[in-house]
């Protein structure tokens, strides 16, 4: 299913190239809200646009998203390409929200949905996307072999991932009680179950 530009589906197992779509047969997609569910927030923005995009600066200011840098992810431009290839889909979790708007080229983000299974979500130019913190991930490029990002963080960034497992993390822990509505009073939810963005 195509929704606003974003589509993700679940994936199969098989071992076949990671850069490859791995949709069941047939295909089941995921839905936007299906997403929201896990905590996954989407805008679609003018990429072309994004220097000057009153848009992209509303939602910075809003969301309190202070920091950013832009990362080329392409074999000649991207130092020590094929070690942080790997790393990148080494499923994982990071303390704080990942935040990335695609500004040119795909790739791909899987995310771990509450039976454990993946989902795939298709990143194509203009699509920005929030993953809480706590949530098993991982990114890939697909087959183009080309995406140009641009990371977004609350205050001073930390790109330290933990890889699975890692379970006993306060964080992972506030997550997963988030999905199963049993957060207790006094805790704090992950950030953007806090600040849902408009619907798109
Ligand atoms: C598109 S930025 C590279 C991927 C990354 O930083 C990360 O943490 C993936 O999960
Ligand atoms: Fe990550």
């Amino acid at each position: 299913m195509t929704c606003m530009g974003l589509e993700a589906w679940y994936m199969n197992c098989s071992d076949e190239d990671q850069r490859k779509p791995h949709r069941l047969n047939p295909n089941r997609s995921v839905s936007l809200d299906e997403l929201r569910k896990l905590g996954v927030f989407y805008w679609k923005l003018n990429a072309d646009t994004y220097e000057t995009d009153p848009e992209l600066e509303k939602i910075r200011k809003e969301q309190g998203y202070s920091y950013m840098d832009i990362i080329t992810i392409e074999r000649d431009r991207l130092p020590n390409y094929e070690e942080k290839l790997k790393m990148f889909y080494e499923e994982h979790l990071h303390l704080d929200d990942e935040i990335r708007y695609i500004l040119d080229g795909q790739a791909y983000f899987d995310v771990r949905d509450k039976e454990d299974r993946w989902i795939r979500i298709a990143m194509k130019k203009g699509d920005l996307i929030t993953l809480p913190a706590g949530i098993y991930h991982r990114f890939t490029l697909d087959e183009t072999n080309f995406t140009k990002a641009m990371r977004l963080f609350v205050g001073e960034p930390v790109w330290k991932a933990y890889n699975r497992p890692a379970d006993d993390f306060d964080i992972r822990q506030k997550y997963v009680a988030s999905l199963q509505g049993s957060l207790k009073a006094g805790d704090s939810l992950p950030t953007n179950t806090l600040k849902p963005p408009p619907s798109v």
